[in-house]
């Protein structure tokens, strides 16, 4: 049975958090002496704002069916990827059969290849992709996991991103993901005090919680092999993103010089399933951390997910809200998922990408269970201050 055609697309911009989660208020922890490839520069050094961590804002893509259903998605795009959806990608969607996913994907990534890849033009391609879903499982009345091959499994457990694993533990997560406060430039002292932030945690949660530190492609090589012996000693379970995305061959130094039992995990500015086979045929790590976002989407990240799946690799793509957690619940090897504590002090579960999605669930003692609302089962904030800044 066809689907009714795609009639138009739409994309819109809006400031304040939701999917440019990075875009938040003074005294959040996400934005609060977090060590970046721009900690070299002491002026860029407190604030990832300071540097423009924020500065793209949400992508909003809307895509209306000709019986008038609207599929939507939000992404980390803002203007530039507005305009790359209005002026060149939706001229791949308007007026055909919203079913065509494959055929949409390979015409947008293709179209843009020679000024695209990776980074914002797949984060459109990404917004898009999600959006389409969005519309398929409204317009066929199934939940986006319904289209993916069912639950593997009754609910999500998450682990927790934020500065408080001591009270992600309380809130029943199975573990804290601490961003690392401090790179190379800061020297001894700042490894110092990477550790002793790590032991203040260890000492709090106990042996068996999981810990992990989120390097933002902070280090290189030396101070990361380092860093990862030196917290092996507080129980680190894995290092996360500690180099350069493109630093292929440091990470699989990385994982091959890091203490036994220690995990070595990336991908999160990583994009496509070329980008990713490079991680896995490469073994830079244990776990690939696609963002659904920004790696292509969900029909890119089918086959990212496959291909680590074939070689005995986790996915356990970084925090997306719905649009992770419908994926997360069809894989047999992404077992848990990623909740990015988005308070301003990590002390109390909000929707990851608060306000925009009317609906958005969050765990409860660190578990989930999804419903059976059609699509992602969220609905767009039209309260947020959309601006469509290329109408056409
Ligand atoms: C906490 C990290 O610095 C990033 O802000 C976070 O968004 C990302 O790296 C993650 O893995 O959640
Ligand atoms: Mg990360």
């Amino acid at each position: 049975m066809p689907l009714p055609l795609i009639k138009a697309v739409r994309a819109y911009v809006v400031r304040g958090g939701g999917a440019d989660y990075h875009d938040q208020g003074e005294g959040h922890w996400i934005d609060d002496h977090i060590a970046t490839p721009m900690s070299r520069y002491p002026e860029y050094r407190q604030s990832r704002q300071s540097f423009g961590i924020n500065v793209l804002g949400t992508l909003v893509v809307e895509i209306e069916a000709v019986d008038g259903t609207i599929g939507f998605a939000v992404t980390t795009g803002g203007e530039p990827a507005a305009y790359i959806v209005e002026k060149h990608l939706a001229r791949f969607l308007e007026g055909r059969d919203p079913t065509e996913v494959e055929k949409i994907w390979d015409q947008m990534y293709f179209s843009t290849q020679y000024y695209g890849r990776k980074g914002l033009v797949v984060n459109a391609i990404s917004g898009v992709d999600l959006a389409l879903y969005d519309l398929i499982g409204k317009l066929r009345q199934e939940p986006v996991y319904a289209l993916l091959g069912g639950k593997v499994r009754d609910e999500l457990t998450f682990y927790a991103t934020g500065a408080r694993p001591d009270l992600a533990k309380e809130m029943g997560f199975i573990g804290g993901k601490m961003p690392l406060h401090h790179g190379p430039a800061e020297g001894e002292e700042g490894l110092r005090k990477n550790l002793e932030e790590l032991e203040t945690m260890r000492n709090r949660v106990g042996e068996d919680f999981w810990l992990m530190f989120d390097c933002w492609m902070s280090l290189d090589l030396n101070y990361a092999t380092k860093l990862a012996h030196k917290a092996h000693e507080y129980g680190l379970k894995w290092i996360e993103e500690a180099l350069s995305p493109d630093d292929y061959w440091g990470y699989r130094d990385l994982k091959k010089n890091a203490p036994p039992g220690m995990l070595v995990t990336t991908g999160e500015h990583e994009a496509t399933r070329w980008g990713f086979r490079m991680l896995l045929e490469m073994e830079c790590c244990d776990i690939i951390q696609p963002d659904v976002g920004w790696c292509g989407g969900v029909t890119e990240l089918i086959k990212i997910a496959n291909l680590a799946d074939s070689k005995g690799v986790m996915m356990i793509p970084h925090g997306s809200s719905v649009y992770s957690y419908h994926f997360v619940i069809t894989r047999h090897n992404s077992p848990f998922a990623e909740f990015l504590m988005m308070a301003p002090k990590a002390d109390e579960v909000v929707p990851m990408f608060h306000p925009q999605l009317i609906g958005e669930p969050v765990p409860v003692n660190g578990k989930l269970k999804l419903g059976d609302a059609p699509g992602f089962g969220v609905e767009l904030n039209r309260d947020v201050g959309l601006h469509r800044p290329y109408p056409r």
